[in-house]
């Protein structure tokens, strides 16, 4: 489990991060969002060492996050690092290297890595001569080659195209399944609700909306929606507040939505009962402007 606690980082006249926590159990997929400016990338930075907090405490497994146990946590910086006229096989393996890894392993994991994210006829191209996209795959084989028992990755899937998009997140799930907590920071709002199992909002470098991505739902459903198949107007007759959504009735605040229930059913044929949930982009909005 790494638990990310009440972190505090000021940049001059800036607080940053003002009482930040998060949290990623194994096996946990975590998304990270908030505006630009937010504390994303600052937070992630303190989690990986790269950036000391004022206060707060990065904690994994129970203990203060020590630097050996950080060498074994995969990490995509925000600002990419690789080396552009390496190959991209050795690249890959290098990383590996650089981690403890015998060469041979190293070669091993990173001929898997490449073949996962559909890289393998590239292995022996320079990393400069490939597309954006692709050496942003490569800069993901380089977090994952150590086999990582924890990954932080900052906006992993900025400029992928849907197909690289696909294969990035197979590759996060796939760790998550092997049991690696996962915290990766993204504006693309339909893939967190897409893959994440929980996801945490930052605004102003506070924490202002987290949980399981289906109970942050089920907690803001505001709204039952009812189709009736009826000739009758509805509106003043069932309970609670109604407005219609073309043939539909949205009901919110209703005192009894069983009452609701037994009057459309007693007008006609209900093709549909059901919470209006929002999706994260909703949720995400709402919180950010409260
Ligand atoms: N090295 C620094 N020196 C001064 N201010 C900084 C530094 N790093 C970050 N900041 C400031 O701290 C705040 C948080 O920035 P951070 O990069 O963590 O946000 P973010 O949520 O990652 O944003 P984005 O989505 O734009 O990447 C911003 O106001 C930023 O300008």
């Amino acid at each position: 489990m790494l638990e990310i606690k009440d972190l505090h980082k000021r940049f001059g006249d800036t607080l940053a991060l003002d009482g930040v926590s998060l949290s990623a159990a194994p096996g946990e997929v975590v998304g990270f969002v908030g505006a630009n400016g937010a504390g994303k990338t600052t937070t992630m930075r303190i989690a990986m060492g790269v950036l000391a907090a004022d206060s707060g405490q990065i904690v994994y497994d129970g203990a203060p996050l020590g630097v050996e146990q950080r060498r074994r946590f995969g990490y995509m910086p925000s600002e990419r690092g690789l080396y552009p006229k390496m190959k991209t096989g050795e690249q890959v393996a290098y990383f590996g290297e650089l981690h403890g890894m015998s060469k041979t392993e190293a070669r091993r994991s990173a001929g898997e890595l490449l073949e996962q994210l559909n890289l393998t006829d590239r292995a022996g191209d320079f990393v400069q001569d490939l597309s954006l996209g692709n050496q942003q795959r490569v800069q993901l084989a380089v977090s994952l080659v150590h086999d990582p028992e924890v990954l932080i990755l900052d906006e992993p899937f900025s400029g992928l195209d849907p197909i690289a998009v696909d294969v990035m997140g197979a590759a996060l799930r796939d760790r998550a399944a092997a049991g690696a907590p996962v915290i990766f920071s993204s504006h693309q709002l339909d893939l967190i609700e897409r893959l994440c199992d929980s996801v945490s909002i930052i605004g102003n470098g506070k924490i202002i909306a987290a949980g399981g991505v289906e109970e942050l739902k089920a907690k803001e459903v505001k709204q039952l929606r009812v189709s009736v198949e009826t000739d009758e107007d509805l509106t003043g007759r069932l309970p609670g507040t109604v407005t219609r959504d073309g043939d539909d009735y949205l009901v919110e605040d209703s005192p009894d939505d069983q009452e609701v229930l037994r009057i459309a059913a007693a007008a006609g044929r209900i093709t549909r009962f059901a919470y209006d949930q929002p999706t994260i982009a909703e949720i995400f909005r709402e919180a950010v402007t409260r």
